[in-house]
């Protein structure tokens, strides 16, 4: 590797001889965007500050920070200190190789100067509180409990009774070279289609590197740095390193009883065939302290070590998630005194129970074991199926891919048509278009590419599932219209997948067209006009009599060549499924977008969850072709099975390779249909803060007036504080939408219902895909809920379950009773027990309990789908043929 190419995380570790793990953590503290696991991407200057750090030539500090001072570090602060001599590299005062802790000088706490005589981030003096005021907090642990915090969280009895000099084995990982159990991308997080990365929407500043400097500290639940680690005592002298993966720290020394109590477990132990008591010594010795030329009092440590924990096996692999036993097999211990360690370090898990990488990772470490990480055979594939990053001279210039947007009847499909029209005019020799998804328009020597998917598809359903293929959008507004509640959710949309809008004012052949008036609208959505000084094309357009098409087309090409939008056509292609289907005669076909390479007849494919040779290419006017370069659809065919509009395209070189993919990844998602993959819900949404450092809560909001979306947007948005903002991607009116639900899919986002209902469908799919819908009808109890998730206090409460449905047909008037609605159940069942909303068109207009619930004249305790009923509400007479009875339980939520 040249210093000048970027390299994985994995890389860089194996060449600086650091575990992954720290690495990232280091790459974290560094400030080093996009590193989220050890197959990121780390750009050359950070690969350069990362060596030099590991080199001991520490990072320039930063101007605004106080001179250097040798801080004297008290006998009781959880403070790291460095000696002289040590030269492990450090970074804000943390190790980045973990050394042994050094018995012979484990109660010195003087300070002393650190490597080249500066401590590396001149931090100001800690408070002795045990807050952790480091400019650099301690990454978090898995499932959000980080090893220091756990430590932090055991009874004050507990820690205190420990001696200074005693090992604490989460704060040795956490709180020193940390440990980051949650870096990896959020369930739902957006993964992008294969191919360069587009320009569009923000883009990265510089590197991403931006050196290292102080970063707010503080976050929620955030552990003492360092607290009770073995640096708070253990300040002497350390080796410089320490072999990948060697144990972070000498076993504990314990307090006297507890040691005795161990000694005699141990005295057991030492009896087990696995290794005579003398081999376990001796190799414990020899590792630890050499074997010969110790003082006595030496001595006596090693022997009171040695009764503490016995040496287990010392190297395992880990690839993936392992199950408690397995890890306690590999180990050599027994796995209850796994199980013991972890709720030492606050994971609770059974024998039977996985604990992730990260987790297993840290607990064998704490067993003495050098650990080797092996990527996952997922992660091995995806870095396969990613294939190299392209050269800078490699890429050239490929068409722009546009989604119409807008409001029903704006005109989007009139449009589509016309623009085609002019397609077929300029230079079609009789080709007749075909739907294959997409076509492909030739205007002035350039070429535009069309999606005929239904715009919000393009940026929901194809999105959730990790694919933007789009790059810039065109809002269709009528110009008799104005802005429509549609209009708004297109923009939003575009505006969550950061995709550039360019408006076309519709129908201005109408009488009654005012281009003006829907620029106005358009403006308070954060569209301005160009001519009025913003930077939103817009152009005036009448798609019945042709007039402005050319401008508009004219400004998608200007708006493609703002994007710089390109690729590499020479290697082997990647790209999209945008739509799939199966065919009587062809058997399973589907047009993929070409993000990148040169795809060809023959070709060996993945995509998805299938795999295939391209049996035939066809292109959008039906002809035959024999490749397809970048931004270009086409119809292939020769796939095993049907894959899913959203799913990536990838030409591999081997047959066996695409089928060994495809197969596993089949078993994963047959894996992932257990209730384990999760969107994002408020009620772990604290728990994601602590493991992920998100640093946004997005939220998409419905409710049943205009002026109430408003006021919620608006008053959550204020909720914002300075670790976490509140995006609103969308406030809408009207109950809450399929699409409404894939936008939240897509944008790791709950769906905040104020008064409203929930489709059906949407209800299906926000359970499969595990949306959060929170449904309110006090605006502040909205408020205060996002309020207390965002300031981490979110007490799981009651949950609501959606038991069925049922359809008023018929209202019958019961003297001294009431109003009864006759009703058919049409999905789930309706219970006696349970309660009722009343949705009228969309909107919650009553909900309470049942009064009664009876077939024909028996009461009855429930009604399952197909059945009719005669259903009473208590306090509410209103009811009206055509309401919704929407029956739901309300369940209390287990904190997670
Ligand atoms: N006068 C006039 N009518 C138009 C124009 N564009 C579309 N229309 C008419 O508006 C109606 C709706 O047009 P569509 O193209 O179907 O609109 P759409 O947005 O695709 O509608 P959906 O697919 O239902 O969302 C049709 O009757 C069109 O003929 C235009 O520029 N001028």
């Amino acid at each position: 590797m040249t210093e000048k190419e970027k390299v994985r995380v994995y890389e860089l570790a194996k060449e600086v001889k650091l575990d992954s793990r720290r690495l990232i953590d280091l790459l974290h503290r560094l400030h080093v965007e996009n590193i989220k696991n050890h197959m990121s991407t780390v750009e050359p200057e950070a690969v350069q500050t990362v060596k030099n750090i590991m080199e001991g030539k520490l990072p320039p500090e930063p101007k605004s920070q106080e001179p250097a001072v040798s801080e004297p570090v008290r006998k009781t602060e959880p403070t790291p200190s460095v000696p002289a001599h040590s030269e492990g590299p450090t970074v804000a005062g943390t190790p980045l190789v973990s050394s042994s802790h050094d018995e012979k000088n484990h109660v010195s706490t003087s300070a002393k100067p650190m490597a080249n005589g500066a401590r590396p981030d001149n931090r100001s003096p800690r408070p002795t509180n045990g807050r952790d005021n480091r400019p650099y907090p301690p990454r978090e642990g898995a499932n959000g409990r980080s090893a220091a915090s756990a430590s932090s969280n055991r009874p004050a009895s507990a820690s205190t009774s420990r001696p200074q000099t005693s090992y604490n084995a989460g704060g040795t990982r956490t709180g020193g070279a940390g440990y980051n159990g949650g870096n990896r991308p959020a369930g739902g997080g957006e993964r992008r289609g294969p191919g360069p990365s587009r320009p569009s929407g923000p883009r990265p500043q510089g590197s991403g590197y931006n050196g290292p400097g102080p970063r707010p500290s503080g976050r929620p639940g955030g552990a003492p740095a360092g607290a009770s680690s073995n640096r708070s005592g253990g300040t002497g002298p350390r080796p410089a390193s320490r072999p990948i993966g060697a144990p972070l720290a000498a076993p504990p020394t314990r307090p006297a009883r507890e040691q005795n109590r161990r000694g005699a477990y141990n005295k057991d132990r030492r009896t087990t065939p696995a290794m005579s008591s003398g081999r376990r010594k001796n190799a414990w010795e020899d590792e630890n302290y050499g074997s010969k030329h110790r003082s006595k009092s030496q001595k006596n440590q090693v022997k009171q070590q040695e009764t503490v924990m016995p040496p287990v096996q010392r190297h395992i692999i880990i690839s993936s998630a392992i199950m408690v036993k397995d890890l306690a097999d590999q180990l050599g211990v027994k796995a209850t005194e796994l199980i013991k360690r972890l709720i030492g370090l606050g994971v609770m898990a059974g024998v039977n129970q996985e604990l992730d990488r990260e987790t297993a990772v840290i607990i064998a470490t704490e067993f003495g074991a050098t650990v080797e990480e092996r990527a996952t055979q997922e992660e091995q594939e995806e870095i396969i199926l990613q294939g190299e990053d392209d050269s800078p001279e490699s890429l050239t210039e490929r068409p722009p891919v546009v989604t119409v947007m807008g409001h029903v009847d704006h005109g989007k499909t009139s449009l589509l048509d016309r623009i085609r029209a002019t397609r077929v005019t300029q230079s079609e020799a009789g080709g007749i278009t075909q739907h294959i998804g997409a076509s492909v328009i030739e205007w002035n020597d350039r070429k535009v590419v069309f999606l005929d998917t239904p715009g919000h598809e393009a940026f929901t359903s194809m999105r959730a599932r990790g694919a933007q293929v789009t790059d810039v959008a065109v809002l269709v507004v009528a110009a008799n219209d104005g802005v429509m509640p549609q209009t708004v959710e297109a923009i939003n949309h575009a505006k969550a997948a950061n995709v550039p809008i360019v408006v076309a004012i519709n129908k201005i052949d109408l009488p009654g067209a005012n281009p003006d008036k829907v620029r106005t609208e358009l403006s308070n959505y954060g569209l301005i006009a160009e001519e009025w000084g913003g930077d939103t094309i817009m152009v005036p357009v009448s798609a019945r009599t042709g007039e402005g098409i050319e401008n508009l087309l004219e400004a998608l090409i200007l708006q493609a060549d703002v994007l710089e939008l390109k690729a590499n056509s020479q290697r082997a292609a990647q790209g999209t499924i945008i739509e799939a289907k199966l065919d009587k005669g062809r058997g399973p076909v589907a047009t993929v977008l070409v993000s990148r390479g040169m795809l060809n007849v023959g070709d060996v494919f993945v995509a998805g969850a299938v795999y295939g040779r391209v049996r035939a290419l066809i292109n959008d006017r039906g002809q035959r072709v024999k490749s397809a370069g970048p931004s270009m659809p086409v119809e292939v065919l020769g796939f095993n099975q049907l894959p899913e509009a959203g799913d990536d395209f990838v030409i591999l070189a081997d047959e066996r390779q695409a089928k060994s993919i495809a197969d596993s990844r089949q078993d994963r998602i047959r894996r992932q249909s257990e209730p384990n993959a999760r969107g994002v819900s408020l009620d772990d949404f604290l728990q994601r803060l602590k493991d992920e450092a998100v640093k946004e809560l997005n939220l998409v909001i419905k409710a049943d007036v205009h002026g109430s979306a408003e006021a919620l947007a608006q008053s959550v948005s204020k909720l914002s504080n300075d670790e976490v903002r509140v995006r609103v991607l969308h406030a809408g009116v009207g109950s809450i939408t399929e699409t409404d639900v894939m936008l939240a899919q897509a944008s790791n986002a709950i769906i905040v219902g104020f008064g409203v209902g929930v489709e059906n469908k949407a209800r299906q799919i926000a359970e499969k895909e595990h949306v959060d819908i929170r449904s309110y009808r006090v605006i502040y109890d909205a408020i205060d809920d996002i309020n207390k998730a965002l300031r981490g206090m979110l007490e799981p409460k009651f949950q609501e379950v959606i038991l069925g449905r049922a359809e008023v047909r018929e209202v019958f008037r019961v003297p001294k009773i009431g109003a009864i609605g006759g009703c058919y159940v049409t999905d789930g069942k309706i219970l006696r027990s349970g309660k009722v909303r009343v949705l009228r068109d969309g909107a919650v207009i009553h909900e309470g309990n049942i009064a009664s619930l009876k077939r024909f004249k028996d009461d009855v305790r429930e009604v399952a789908t197909g059945f009719e009923c005669g259903i009473g509400l208590e306090k509410f007479n209103d009811i009206k043929v055509g309401d919704i009875f929407e029956a739901f339980s309300e369940e209390e939520v287990k904190a997670s």
